[in-house]
């Protein structure tokens, strides 16, 4: 048995520390509810139920929206210090229980004990800065008209989050927290992947005293679709805020609309990653690394389309694949295993599509290549894979790098803009006119310049074009959970 695996019993069939975070069950009102109709969630590393959860219709959601409607009647009010408190406990709640909450991502969602472990810090770096900018939401006063004014920042009401399968923690982490630290409500919708991490969060939400009915979260499968219009067109919900893919952010926003609720819309990716012929190749190889093979590539900000100068082609290939080759794929739990199982069979596919497809078109398999399991494959290395394949224009979402040549700036920027999205990019340069020319040419949201790393909390995340729109994080994340309201106060005749 790998030395990871948790300590398993019947009566804690995750072995965790704490056996109620394992939560299978809506919960309302601070309420677990469940249901007769369930649907079974599977560990992708073994295509096996790890447990059920309520498949909620829209009654329940309706339900949902009207209890955070009413707690938002009185959270609304409630003093940004004791908004701040609510984060700080709920900060370290999710520090005393990080162990157990990364075996819930790796059981759900593959990703192997380091990276889950990772997203664990990742998450709880969120509730921090929230909780620092609970208390930091002043307006401002404008006395240039014979009139004072002043504009006020005020909650905007009921949050509609619907959250991703590929950060278990940190995206239900980074809405819910703003969404709290700014007097907000919630009612969210997990995904039928990953219920279990996003319902232990919201269970420390409640830990650490937030009073029940303020955040909410509705599991369910057979009836996503109707749920997913009712949390768009409620007149109760007054900002809906989605992580996932274009396709469905188009279906939602269109939804929204015809009540014309204020949306972020965090969408899919397919971010270039440019390796000039100045650049430091050790730390572009790094770079590259964090960049393409985080949670086994699913996160919408890897690298999908690697460009490498001719001049420095086989040098920066043959040091990748050296790295690429020390990469062990397996089950999440298994010790020194680095890159887990994809979501589904479907996502693991859609890879072993995009190598076909390239390999077909003269590119070679320099390291990994291998499918494992119907969801686990190597971490993969191609090279002189052809500029028009299929994996240019379509997010791949798992660990595959592509290396494809170019000869000048000019080609390998017009490439790099050719996408219909737009979230992040990367280049690797060691000349500081092409440093500042590079990144504001480049068609995107965030740009790391020498580096793959670039999310954090305390800076704001968001794309452009079909990646949709909205910040999380950094100064900006409030924003999306506030309305400014002018206040005109005129004096006496
Ligand atoms: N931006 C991200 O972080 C992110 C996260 C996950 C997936 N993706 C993208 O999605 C692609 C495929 O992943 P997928 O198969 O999970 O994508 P998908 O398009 O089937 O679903 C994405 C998410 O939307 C939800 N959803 C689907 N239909 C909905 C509806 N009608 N109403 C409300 N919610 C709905 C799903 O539960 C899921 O959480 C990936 O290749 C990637 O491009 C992006
Ligand atoms: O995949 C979505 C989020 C990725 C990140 O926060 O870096």
């Amino acid at each position: 048995m790998p030395t990871l695996f948790p300590n398993t019993t019947p009566e804690n069939p995750l072995g965790l520390d704490d056996p109620t975070l394992f939560i299978q069950a809506s919960i309302i009102n601070g309420e677990h509810i469940t249901r007769a109709a369930t649907f079974v969630v599977d560990d992708p590393a073994t295509g096996n139920s790890i447990g059920t959860c309520p498949d909620m219709g829209v009654d329940d959601v309706r339900t949902a929206i009207d209890t955070a409607h009413s707690a938002f009647q009185s959270f609304r009010a409630t003093p940004p210090l004791q908004r701040q408190a609510y984060l700080t406990k709920l900060h370290s709640l999710i520090l005393n229980n990080a162990d157990d909450l990364a075996r819930l991502i790796v059981w759900e969602n593959g990703k192997a004990w380091p990276d889950a472990v990772t997203e664990v810090a990742y998450a709880a770096s969120y509730v921090q800065w929230f909780a620092g900018e609970a208390v930091r939401q002043n307006g401002e006063v404008i006395a240039a008209t014979a009139n004072r004014s002043f504009v006020i920042k005020q909650p905007i009401g009921v949050c509609a989050l619907l959250v991703p399968w590929n950060f278990p923690i940190g995206m239900i982490a980074r809405k819910v927290a703003p969404a709290l630290a700014t007097g907000c409500t919630a009612v969210v919708k997990v995904p039928s992947e990953t219920p279990y991490t996003n319902l232990a969060f919201v269970e420390l939400v409640h830990r650490a005293g937030v009073p029940g009915g303020v955040v909410n979260v509705v599991t369910t499968h057979k009836h996503l679709v109707d749920v997913g219009k009712e949390l768009t067109t409620n007149t109760k919900i007054a900002k809906v805020s989605f992580t996932g893919s274009t396709r469905v952010g188009k279906i939602l926003a269109g939804q929204a609309s015809t009540t014309l609720k204020k949306l972020s819309l965090e969408l899919g990716g397919n971010a270039p990653l440019i390796v000039f012929e100045d650049a430091d190749i050790p730390t572009a190889v790094m770079g590259t690394l964090a960049s393409k093979f985080r949670g086994s590539g699913q996160t919408c900000v890897c690298a999908n389309r690697i460009y490498v100068h001719e001049s420095v082609y086989e040098a920066f290939a043959t040091a990748l694949a050296e790295k690429v080759k020390l990469f062990r794929a397996g089950p999440g739990f298994a010790d020194g295993v680095t890159h887990g199982p994809l979501i589904h069979k479907a996502a693991a596919d859609k890879v072993v599509q995009h190598i076909d497809d390239a390999v077909a078109r003269g590119a070679r398999v320099m390291a990994g290549g291998r499918k494992i399991s119907a969801t686990l494959l190597e971490p993969t290395l191609l090279v002189d894979v052809a500029p028009d394949c299929l994996l240019t224009t379509e997010e791949t979402f798992g660990p595959l790098a592509a290396l494809i040549r170019f000869s000048t700036e000019d080609e390998v920027l017009r490439l790099a803009n050719a996408s219909e999205v737009g979230l992040a990019g990367y280049f690797f340069s060691n000349d500081a006119d092409r440093i500042w020319r590079v990144a504001e040419v480049l068609q995107v949201g965030m740009v790391g310049a020498n580096t793959g790393v670039i999310s954090s909390a305390l800076v704001p995340f968001g794309g452009v074009k079909e990646s949709g729109y909205g910040k999380e994080g950094g100064r900006e994340g409030t924003d999306e959970y506030l309305v400014k309201k002018l206040v005109v106060m005129g004096s006496r005749v």
